[in-house]
């Protein structure tokens, strides 16, 4: 489970949020929505353990993330705004590349079915410069079928996306709620889960 305790942050002198408490079972997604710049992306670099709240604290499994450290991140996907691609690496490369710093002993054919689930056969060899901005989402969106992290925290997954790769991720976070992971994600569209547990919250508001 992940718990936010009386979490609050600050950018500059704005207070984006004060003391949030949130609660994420296993098997459950929360949204989180909000105008741009009210915080989301904000909020989600704090419950990764990359942005430093002003107070408060995020738990995994109930203990501080900051007492975790690695063990924290191994059990976790960050999805960022930005791909996160090496742009002179190729697809299968970019893949492997995150396989490794995960942690995952992944065979190279697991790495060629990922892509190929997502529409990218034909495309593994080529930098990744040389892909459009919807094709290197879906090249980054591939360690969802390859991570075994149980949490996922996705910003803007759907960006960019056409409807069927949205529909595919949609399947994917569905798939990965039955088997009792657990999802935070932001976006700007409605988008119906097939299952699963959802909550919102609303910042900025
Ligand atoms: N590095 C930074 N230094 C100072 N202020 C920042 C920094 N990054 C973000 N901010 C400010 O923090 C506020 C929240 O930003 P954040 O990116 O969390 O919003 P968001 O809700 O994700 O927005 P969007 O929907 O546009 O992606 C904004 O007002 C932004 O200007």
């Amino acid at each position: 489970m992940l718990e936010t305790l009386a979490l609050s942050c600050k950018r500059g002198d704005r207070r984006l949020f004060r003391d949030l408490n949130l609660n994420v079972p296993a098997g459950s997604l929360l949204h989180v929505r909000g105008r741009n710049g009210s915080g989301k992306t904000t909020l989600l670099r704090t419950l990764c353990g990359l942005f430093t709240p002003e107070s408060g604290e995020v738990r995994w499994r109930g203990e501080p993330i900051r007492s975790l450290g690695e063990d924290y991140r191994r059990e976790l996907l960050y999805y960022g705004h930005l791909p996160g691609l090496k742009p002179d690496l190729s697809a299968i490369e970019n893949l492997a590349v995150a396989a490794t710093l995960s942690g995952d002993r992944l065979k190279p054919a697991a790495l060629w079915q990922a892509l190929e689930r997502l529409g990218l056969a034909g495309f593994e060899d080529l930098p990744v410069r040389m892909l459009s901005q919807g094709q290197m989402k879906r090249v980054a969106l591939a360690r969802l079928l390859l991570s075994c992290a149980p949490l996922w925290v996705l910003d803007e997954p759907f960006s960019a996306l056409d409807r069927d790769a949205i529909g595919l991720i949609e399947v994917l976070l569905a798939e990965h709620l039955a088997q009792g992971g657990l999802v935070v994600l932001t976006t700007h569209q409605d988008v119906p889960l097939i299952s699963g547990q959802v909550a919102h919250l609303d910042l900025g508001i």
